[in-house]
């Protein structure tokens, strides 16, 4: 029987986690595709360094370029991440006629609608899976579980390093640096972490999932974007005592208006599903309008989980090989995009203000809110024996994102409010 040759473009973190993932359940990956699956090829940045697993070192070479031209390679494996580069080398093999299976976010953020149509123009496969929620078949569900609704909110925790370290921070009173390094350790934090800390990362899943869903073309300029690098462990304090976890979330949502897309930390109310994801899991919450209300958890990153999508994807593509039909599952994005103007996008807000502790001061404070037509759902004062005068905590109801801005412009400007301590988005 001839076996289905791969050319795997890394061996990181994720190309690991596949070549055990291959050769641990060959046997059942062959029943389920028909052929072998052989790892013909590896592209590597060292020769030299040591690997937690045994691989013939012919296999290796440090030239993309020999596993993307080699001929008898029918699928590539692409998990060493990059942009510019990597996109040459995945469009030059979709012109060889090659199939591709990639876990590269950044790369499916920016160029995915140029790669899925060269893929469709060669009637080859492009499957990305792994890109967004690691192990969550999330990917496959938009487009294959979804076809039939119509969806109107996606929000999710996207991102296993910044969830890792929100728990942490929350849960053992652990600094955000010490936590950084362990994830980075683990192996979930991409190789530049300031895109994951900085809501980079889940931002670019976010216009993935945004694209998926609403069916338009979800650009990365679209969604507006907070990290956690501000969050500190009394916001997180705070959050718990009026009864929310904070979570790095991308919130996608469509109304006849038009759609939002945004990423940052945001305070979730405690009943919510997705305030009990801890850790390195993701979740994603999706609401369709015939489906009603749905949530996919899983593992978000790390080596085996990860390496669990692309495998899947792989073997997606083999089916289709055999079958003949590659090619045909591309989202092609069909709906006109309408982005909502921020007067047009509602949701709760907490505030932290400090400020002078003395007659008249929430007085100001209120009548400012007032002015920006934004109404209240709590206001808690503390006197805090660390700072001169009172802190001051607040929840809106549901108040438009410019009004927000307005409020928050003219606290800057206002004498009794010493500091603007804290601002996030509320959710549930
Ligand atoms: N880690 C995770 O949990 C997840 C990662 N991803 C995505 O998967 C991809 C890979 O991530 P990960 O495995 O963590 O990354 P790693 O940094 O662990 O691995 C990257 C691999 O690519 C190789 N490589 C990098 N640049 C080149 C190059 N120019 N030429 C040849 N080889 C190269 C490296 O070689 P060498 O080994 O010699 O250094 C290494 O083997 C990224 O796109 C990432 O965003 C997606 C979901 C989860
Ligand atoms: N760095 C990413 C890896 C998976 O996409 C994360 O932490 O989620
Ligand atoms: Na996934």
């Amino acid at each position: 029987m001839n076996a289905i040759k791969i050319g795997l473009l890394g061996l990181g973190t994720v190309g690991t986690g596949v070549v055990r993932i291959v050769e641990k359940h060959q046997e059942d990956l062959m029943s389920q595709v028909g052929s072998p699956i052989r790892i013909e090829k590896i592209a590597v940045k060292s020769l030299e360094k040591e690997r937690s697993i045994a691989v013939d070192p012919a296999i290796l070479t440090q030239d993309p370029w020999e596993v993307i031209r080699h001929p008898d390679i029918d699928i590539i494996v692409e998990v060493m991440g990059g942009v510019e580069d990597t996109k040459t080398y995945l469009l030059d093999a979709l012109e060889h006629g090659k199939h591709i299976v990639t876990a590269n976010k950044d790369l499916m953020a920016l160029y995915g609608s140029e790669i899925l149509a060269k893929a469709v123009e060669q009637q080859c496969d492009v499957f990305y899976e792994a890109s967004v929620a690691g192990g969550i078949p999330i990917i496959r569900t938009l487009i294959e579980g979804f076809s039939s609704d119509r969806i109107t909110k996606i929000m999710g925790i996207v991102n296993g390093t910044t969830n890792y370290i929100l728990t942490k921070m929350s849960r053992e009173g652990a600094s955000y640096e010490d936590v950084l390094k362990e994830a980075q350790q683990l192996g979930y934090a991409e190789s530049d972490p300031t895109s994951d800390v900085e809501g980079l990362d889940a931002a670019r899943k976010m216009a993935i999932l945004g694209t998926l869903g609403f069916r338009t073309n979800v650009e990365l300029r679209d969604v507006s974007v907070r990290g956690i690098s501000s969050v500190s462990k009394e916001d997180i304090a705070y959050a718990r005592q009026l009864g929310y976890e904070m979570k790095l979330l991308g919130i996608a949502e469509r109304h006849d208006e038009g759609i939002s897309i945004s990423v940052q930390p945001t305070m979730v109310r405690t009943s919510h599903p997705i305030a009990a994801v801890s850790g390195v899991f993701n979740a994603v919450y999706v609401y369709g309008e015939a489906v009603g209300e749905t949530m996919f958890y899983g593992a978000g990153a790390g080596e085996m989980p990860t390496a669990t999508s692309v495998v899947a994807d792989l073997v997606a593509v083999i089916k289709n090989m055999k079958l003949g039909v590659n090619g045909l599952r591309a989202i092609v994005p069909y709906k006109e995009k309408k982005l909502k103007a921020d007067d047009q996008v509602f949701y709760k807000n907490f505030l932290l203000l400090q400020v002078d502790d003395k007659a008249g001061v929430l007085a100001q404070i209120t009548q400012v809110f007032a002015e920006y037509e934004v109404s209240l759902d709590s206001v808690i004062q503390t006197p805090n024996a660390q700072q001169p005068g009172a802190e001051i905590m607040i929840v809106t109801h549901l108040a438009n994102k410019a009004s927000m801005e307005k409020v928050i412009k003219h606290f800057e400007s206002l004498e009794v409010i010493r500091r603007i301590k804290s601002s996030y988005r509320v959710e549930g």
